[in-house]
């Protein structure tokens, strides 16, 4: 069996990045974790205090980690290379770092975003800019809202990768106390069912924005998995993982919380802000926001109707008022539930 990593770099600290640095160096203490961070303050506040206040108030990261705003110095020697930055600023970043990774190195994508522009997956662009092989290729992603994590609240994701050994490999070196990680080889599925569950999260937060209650959001939920099935199917994943922790789980949890930012977003709007005002408002991302068009694109070019998102895109694009958004969905042609 292959060892656990030494050494993990883990770029991006946000609320997740950082929560992740945490969840690696719970689950093994001779680990040691090194977090990137954009700003030279946040990396001191990390290595001095073991906070990162801004985005997770007085959790303490564990002595294990710490923290560098050099990305060289953070993948120096790094086995595990671990992806959390904003979605639409992987590439640039890629393009900085890509010497600095190691050849070996299997990279975890964090990131729940589609590529404007190209309509890839994280996955794709880390393959793309960086030529990583398949099998060192892996995201990681389920019903986790950083804040509870870090609060060390029970809960489980996926490791997904195409090679079985590699998910194993990971899962083995995230996996504290309060943090279970299953394995799944249907990358594609796993990393369909993060990117598209923001969007879905944008439309019940419209609606709480506007007050509706339980009924239409469960409709939007439910029918949310089943457009988002419709388009992991489509590229080759299957509906068994739209049925677990990445699928249904992660849309339960990101459409329900309040802690989610996506609904948030969803919520300003559905109050009547302008995308601007909502801006102003959130501190950090929403990937829901930017992904919205590239998934609709991509929908688009394999055949497959996602209303739910198209609405959404709609609103954002301001083709369409959010009181309007209802009759778009409900005025369409009678059909079977079937998802196909
Ligand atoms: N926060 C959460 O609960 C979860 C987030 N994710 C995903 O993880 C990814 C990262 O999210 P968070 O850490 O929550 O975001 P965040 O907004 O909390 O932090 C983003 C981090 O990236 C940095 N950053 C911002 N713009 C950048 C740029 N242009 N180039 C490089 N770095 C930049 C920020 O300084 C910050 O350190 C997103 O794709 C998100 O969907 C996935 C699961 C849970
Ligand atoms: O992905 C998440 C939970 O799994 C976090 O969702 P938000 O980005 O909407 O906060």
């Amino acid at each position: 069996m292959r060892r656990a990593p030494h050494r993990i770099a883990v770029m991006g600290s946000g609320s997740w990045g950082t929560t992740f640095a945490k969840v690696l160096a719970d689950a093994d203490a001779n680990a040691e974790v090194v977090l990137w961070a954009r700003r030279a303050e946040v990396a001191a506040e990390i290595n001095e205090q073991h906070t990162n206040a801004n985005y997770l108030g007085e959790i303490r990261l564990p002595g294990n980690v710490s923290a560098t705003d050099d990305p060289v110095a953070a993948l120096q020697g790094a086995e595990l290379v671990i992806l959390a930055v904003p979605a639409q600023s992987l590439r640039q970043q890629l393009g900085e770092w890509g010497q600095a990774i190691a050849a070996d190195a299997v990279v975890v994508s964090l990131m729940k975003g589609l590529e404007r522009g190209t309509d890839l997956r994280m996955t794709q662009v880390v393959a793309q800019v960086l030529g990583v092989s398949d099998d060192r290729l892996a995201v990681v992603s389920g019903p986790n809202l950083a804040k509870e994590i870090a609060r060390e609240e029970p809960t489980a994701s996926v490791v997904a990768c195409s090679s079985q050994e590699t998910a194993d490999w990971i899962a083995r070196s995230c996996t504290p106390a309060y943090f279970r990680p299953y394995t799944n080889t249907d990358l594609v599925g796993v990393e369909i069912g993060g990117i598209v569950k923001n969007v879905i999260a944008l439309a019940v937060g419209i609606c709480d924005g506007m007050g509706m209650g339980d009924n239409t959001k469960a409709t939007i939920i439910t029918r949310g998995l089943a457009e988002t099935t419709r388009l992991a199917l489509a590229l080759g994943g299957s509906a068994d993982t739209m049925a677990g922790l990445a699928g249904l789980g992660d849309l339960v949890a990101t459409c329900s919380s309040p802690l989610s930012r996506n609904r948030t977003a969803g919520r300003l709007i559905g109050e009547g802000n302008t995308l601007d005002q909502v801006a102003e408002k959130m501190t950090q991302v929403a990937e829901g926001i930017k992904s919205g068009s590239a998934v609709q694109d991509l929908a688009a070019t394999h055949g497959v109707e996602m209303p739910i998102t198209a609405a959404v895109v709609a609103v954002i694009d301001g083709r369409v008022g959010v009181k309007d958004m209802a009759r778009l969905l409900l005025e369409r042609e009678l059909k079977s539930e079937e998802i196909h």
